[in-house]
């Protein structure tokens, strides 16, 4: 990493647009662009004061290459803390190709990826659980999480974690302090006071790991799968939630052989759809393997819709609830069909309740457009009989074709998501690198805790104490290397 030469890139998207905006960062950034633009105005850009704007030509010799407008920020007071210009461009690819250039024969290289943030953060301005919020922040596709990574960004979680850290660092220096007295037996860390505090940091250290869970599905989406016997209509039902013909939709059982996901925002929370292979009993290689790979989506999802078609079911007589185990009949062509395939889905449904007992069910049938409303009636009752024995597990009748019930379906879903935490405005841990460093501090808190309980010597407790200041230092960023901030900016993008 070379940190004292200036640096140049994109700052917007790729290709062409209306306007693009190439950001210069680095000691020498207000010289290198000073001679290459003729303001309006005359007056050299060097001279001008720090936020300012200026309207004049980029220009390579006798060429005009562009009109521009020009900003300028004399470090430290800039967004990485350096010299930075930034000039706003035609949106030619052309264009902003020609400047780049330019800029790069005048002595500035192309940026890394996210090489803008990891100034910022070791120039100070930010620290690192910030400088990550703001990749979290450029990819937040809906309220939930946004708002995680905007709290971040402004210092939410890091203000929490530096003043545990404060706090616990007073007490090390005072036990440390204790060890240059050994002979004198005195106290100068008062241990009811301490107490105090490392019991005060185990219950802010459980809150943030426990918000975690919450955390972690509203960053990614809550992944639900959409699982059925083949031809009940889960394509239909990905496509009548995502409102695009997402996935291949046909009467053909079997259609669908490989998962496909998108991911849609209900009430501000993102939600990851996940269309499957058809369950059933088949001798096709390709279509097996797909039906193993429902298995494996079901096991990742928090929720799993498992569809009917109405048109198969309708008959409410059905076995009872001792003959469970049974191996089901096949559904067959002899006209008892419906009963059979009726006791089949009950095996099929117990076969994933047993495999995932704490997974919500969403039992939903589809096509109920094509029923008469007496064979509604008796659909109620067959459906209490169908789930009956599989707990956490709720119904609900829709038409995938026609669209209703859908948006019932989607308020459903919203009641699974524990959106408490989100509207309190708590911190939520949403980085699965703050979520390990929480953990590990949490141990060595404990550690502590054991060392009061036993009368421990401040000598000793002293190394468990600052075992746990280290794991608060790595959230931050106070205790960090090469190797990990490589890997957490080489996943920005080029510009940031
Ligand atoms: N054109 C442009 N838009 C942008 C950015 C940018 O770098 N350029 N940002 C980049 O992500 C975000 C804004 N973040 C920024 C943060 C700090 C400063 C800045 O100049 N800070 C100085 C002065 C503060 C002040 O005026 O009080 C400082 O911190 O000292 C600029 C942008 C989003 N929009
Ligand atoms: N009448 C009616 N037909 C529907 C409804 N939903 C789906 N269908 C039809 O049912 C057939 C199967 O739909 P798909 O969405 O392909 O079914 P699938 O469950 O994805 O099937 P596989 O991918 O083979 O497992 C298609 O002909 C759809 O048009 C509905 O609500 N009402
Ligand atoms: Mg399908």
């Amino acid at each position: 990493m070379i940190l004292n030469d200036t640096i140049v890139a994109l700052a917007t998207p790729s290709g062409s647009g209306a306007i693009a905006v190439i950001r210069v960062s680095g000691p020498e950034a207000i010289n290198i662009v000073s001679p290459l633009f003729v303001a309006k105005s005359k007056k050299e850009l060097k001279k001008q004061p720090t936020h300012t704007l200026h309207l004049g030509n980029i220009i390579d010799g006798a060429r005009i290459i562009d009109e521009v407008l020009v900003s300028i920020f004399h470090g430290p007071k800039s967004y990485t803390g350096e010299h930075t210009i930034e000039i706003s461009c035609h949106g030619s690819q052309y264009i902003q190709q020609e400047i780049i250039q330019l800029l790069i024969r005048n002595g500035s290289r192309s940026a890394e990826a996210g090489e803008f943030t990891l100034r910022a953060f070791l120039n100070g301005k930010m620290d690192l659980s910030q400088a990550e919020a703001v990749a979290d922040l450029i990819s937040s596709e809906n309220s939930a999480s946004h708002q995680m990574a905007m709290q971040q960004m402004r210092g939410g979680f890091s203000n929490e974690i530096q003043k545990l850290r404060q706090e616990l660092l007073n007490f090390a220096s005072l036990i440390e302090l204790e060890l240059d007295f050994a002979e004198e037996d005195v106290e100068f860390a008062n241990r009811d006071e301490f107490q105090n505090l490392v019991t005060r940091i185990q219950q802010v250290l459980k809150k943030l790991i426990d918000s975690f869970a919450v955390g972690n599905v509203l960053k990614n989406g809550i992944p639900v799968a959409i699982v059925g016997e083949p031809n009940v209509g889960k394509s239909t039902l990905l496509n009548a939630l995502l409102n695009e013909e997402r996935a291949i939709v046909s009467e053909i059982a079997g259609t669908t052989r490989d998962t496909i996901e998108d991911e849609i925002s209900i009430g501000g929370i993102g939600f990851r759809f996940i269309d499957t292979a058809g369950i059933r009993e088949t001798q096709d290689i390709i279509e097996g393997l797909g039906i193993k790979k429902t298995f494996e989506k079901i096991s990742q999802s928090q929720v799993v819709i498992y569809l009917l078609s109405a048109d198969k079911l309708g008959h409410a007589e059905l076995v009872s609830a001792s003959q469970e185990s049974e191996t089901p009949k096949s559904p067959d062509a002899s006209g008892q069909g419906d009963v059979a395939f009726t006791k089949n889905i009950q095996v099929e449904l117990r076969k994933i309740h047993n495999q995932f007992p704490q997974k919500p069910l969403l039992i939903i049938v589809n096509k109920v457009d094509t029923l008469e409303p007496k064979e509604l009636e008796n659909l109620q009752q067959e459906l209490e009989v169908i789930s009956r024995g599989v707990e956490k597990s709720q119904y609900l009748l829709l038409s995938a074709k026609t669209g209703m019930g859908v948006e019932e379906l989607q308020q459903k879903l919203l009641q699974f998501v524990n959106t408490g935490e989100l509207r309190n405005n708590n911190t939520i841990v949403t980085n699965s690198r703050h979520y390990n460093a929480l953990l590990s501090a949490l141990e060595e808190i404990n550690k502590v805790q054991q060392g009061l309980n036993d009368n421990l010597s401040g000598d000793l407790m002293a190394i468990d104490i600052r075992q746990a200041l280290y794991h608060f230092g790595e959230i931050t960023g106070e205790i960090t290397n090469d190797d990990l901030l490589g890997n957490i900016f080489a996943n920005f993008c080029i510009g940031k």
